[in-house]
């Protein structure tokens, strides 16, 4: 039943979610319409590459579990593991058995091994469940082909747990070029580099080697991202409020937005936060064209000519100094 459903989605992201054609693309290479593959990393184990360009937002996947546990794990993990794999078919099996086992040269049962080497942590993002108090409790969930994602500090995808239909999504969080590596972050990308570093040696045996952790500013540029501060309320003075500067946030924005980029954060919400804050600067400024083109017709004044009048309103523009005889209405569009 629930392979019936994995095999539905997968055709649904396979259908959707690769748009390439059946044949040549351009560059000459054939693309046979899948959006990624997974194949042999040349330094070692599995590794997932796009198999076509994604764009920022794209849905790179959407996949459900092969098995889905509550953590901390109520019974014995091993237990449950054992019988989850006795019930599935011999597919299923194979796909769960066929993933790395970090901890295969340890004495631990590979089904553990398995488990402990490609579980994600999941929340419930949606529906009642995240609303309540579950939404503290994580699962953790293994992934026929999720699970072949390796580890990036500076991941070029983020992943979200759908609960209402019990698969995660994964999106490009930034454009993604065919034949790139899709690369998602085990962990915060924001914990101090010892941390970080502790963490991905002891639970995944990974001496990470990203961009991130081998120069010698991402660490201070991390702490400068990590103090991009939710300023709405601030900004949205700022958008009401004509007689502060119409470019006040407009290069510190671009400056954290770049530094974000950078460091291949466009995932985190600080990419969001800046985004959202340029977003009202055009918000801000587009008002500012719509009252010049709004002038223009009424005036019918030559572009220059225009742009001097404004320039030299612009401390009150759009404002209570501006004349709104010369426009036909009232400036309103700062009026808090
Ligand atoms: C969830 S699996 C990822 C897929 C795995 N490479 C495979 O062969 O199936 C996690 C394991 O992949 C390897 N891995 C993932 N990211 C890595 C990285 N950035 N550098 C080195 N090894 C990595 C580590 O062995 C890690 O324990």
């Amino acid at each position: 039943m629930l392979r019936g459903r994995q095999d539905e989605i997968r055709a649904y992201t396979m259908a959707n979610l690769a748009p390439t054609e059946e044949g040549e693309d351009e560059d000459g290479t054939s693309s046979n319409g899948i959006a990624y593959v997974i194949e042999e990393n040349p330094t070692g184990g599995m590794r997932m590459i796009a198999n076509k360009d994604f764009e920022c937002g794209d849905l790179v996947l959407q996949e459900l579990p092969l098995v889905l546990f509550p953590l901390p794990a109520k019974s014995d993990l091993r237990l449950s593991l054992r019988r989850a794999l006795n019930a599935f078919d011999d597919a299923k099996r194979a796909d769960y058995m066929g993933l790395a086992n970090i901890y295969a040269a340890d004495e631990v049962e590979p089904v553990l091994g398995i488990f402990v080497s490609n579980k994600f942590e999941v929340f419930s993002t949606d529906g009642a469940e995240a609303a309540s108090a579950d939404r503290t409790k994580p699962f953790a969930a293994v992934f026929k082909d999720i699970s072949r994602m390796n580890h990036s500090c500076c991941p070029n995808v983020v992943r979200y747990w759908c609960t209402a239909s019990r698969s995660m999504h994964v999106y490009a969080a930034r454009s993604v070029q065919k034949g790139s590596q899709i690369v998602t972050a085990y962990c915060d990308p924001f914990l101090p580099l010892r941390e970080r570093r502790a963490l991905l040696l002891n639970t995944y045996k990974i001496a990470c080697a990203c961009p991130a952790c081998t120069n010698s500013e991402s660490a201070a540029n991390r702490v400068r991202i990590r103090n991009i501060r939710d300023d709405s309320a601030a900004v949205i003075q700022w958008t009401l409020t004509p007689a502060l500067p119409d470019d006040l946030l407009l290069v510190p924005s671009l400056e954290q937005l770049k530094l974000i980029e950078d460091e291949g954060l466009e995932g985190t919400e600080y990419y969001a936060r800046v985004l959202r804050r340029l977003w009202l600067h055009i918000f801000r400024v587009g008002r500012l064209w719509s009252f010049r083109i709004l002038w223009a017709d009424v005036e019918g004044v030559e572009d220059r000519e225009r742009d001097e009048e404004i320039g030299r309103d612009k401390g009150n523009a759009l404002g209570a100094g501006a004349d709104p005889r010369r426009c036909g209405s009232p400036p309103v569009v700062y009026a808090a």
